[in-house]
């Protein structure tokens, strides 16, 4: 894993923007996975304002993103469909058949979670894939207990997870307790897996993850296994990790390697 504590949430959504605008300045057609929270808001903020200033293209670029409600359409204003749609899609030059997102009313959810698999593999697999972390250390909607190769799949969310998503929705309004989402094996297939977490109310999912066993307890704790994960954070959301100054210390030789290696092209 490579841990990056950053001042703030807003050096955390520039950090990780610019891995996602490196990637498809390389391959134009990249296909990207995305997240939903509150969390990746900024993130699609600089992507859009780099989109608008023609930095980055993303007229061939696909999307997939890691999970929906079951039981909300894509019109609903609750559902991540719209959420993506609202917040990164109708705002940058994206072609909307190109944007996958789990269909929350599928007649059979079952069937539409292997089609769902099947199409990742029709786009030739992700290139990187965007995470956020539940409290409770989820990823996706990858509740404590998943499965650590499980597949795109109906997962039932956890009181704590509807708790924490209920600040979403009205108080009188239906709040679905069951997902589609992408799997741990699925997520751990992508090429590259930028997580960001902020905040010190992510600080005991951060440490399990990092620091704590691979468990199914703790589903992040599954990028462990990842040759690939980027794990972006702030300082709160860093602040009960164990050596913080060690994980800096790597993260500045790693970028001096990188200097080092610019510097013979
Ligand atoms: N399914 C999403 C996750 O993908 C996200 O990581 C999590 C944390 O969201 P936030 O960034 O708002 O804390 O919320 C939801 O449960």
């Amino acid at each position: 894993m490579q841990i990056v504590i950053l001042k703030d949430a807003t050096e955390v959504a520039q950090y990780g923007a610019n891995i996602f605008i490196e990637q498809i300045k390389n391959k134009a057609n990249s296909v990207i996975g995305l997240a939903t929270g509150s969390t990746p808001v900024a993130l699609y903020q600089e992507l859009i304002k780099k989109n608008q200033q023609d930095e980055v293209s993303f007229a061939e670029v696909s999307s997939f993103n890691l999970d929906e409600y079951l039981g909300l359409k894509g019109e609903h204003p609750q559902s991540y469909r719209h959420f993506m749609t609202e917040q990164l899609f109708n705002h940058i030059n994206i072609v909307n058949s190109n944007t996958h997102v789990p269909p929350g009313d599928a007649v059979n959810p079952v069937l539409a979670c292997n089609e769902y698999e099947e199409k990742i593999v029709q786009a030739g697999g992700i290139d990187v894939q965007l995470l956020g972390i539940g409290r409770n250390g989820h990823i996706g909607f990858n509740e404590p207990s998943s499965g650590l190769t499980s597949r795109t799949r109906v997962k039932t969310l956890t009181q704590a997870t509807i708790d924490d998503n209920a600040r979403f929705f009205a108080e009188d309004e239906y709040q679905p307790h069951l997902s589609i989402t992408m799997g741990i094996g699925t997520i751990l297939d992508s090429n590259k897996v930028v997580l960001l977490a902020t905040g010190e109310g992510k600080a005991d999912a951060i440490k399990d993850m990092v620091e704590g066993p691979l468990a199914a307890i703790c589903p992040a704790s599954a990028l462990q296994l990842h040759r690939d994960a980027v794990i972006v954070i702030d300082e709160a959301a860093a602040s009960k990790l164990s050596d913080t100054e060690f994980y800096k210390h790597i993260e500045s030789e790693n970028q001096k390697l990188l200097a080092q290696l610019a510097n013979l092209n």
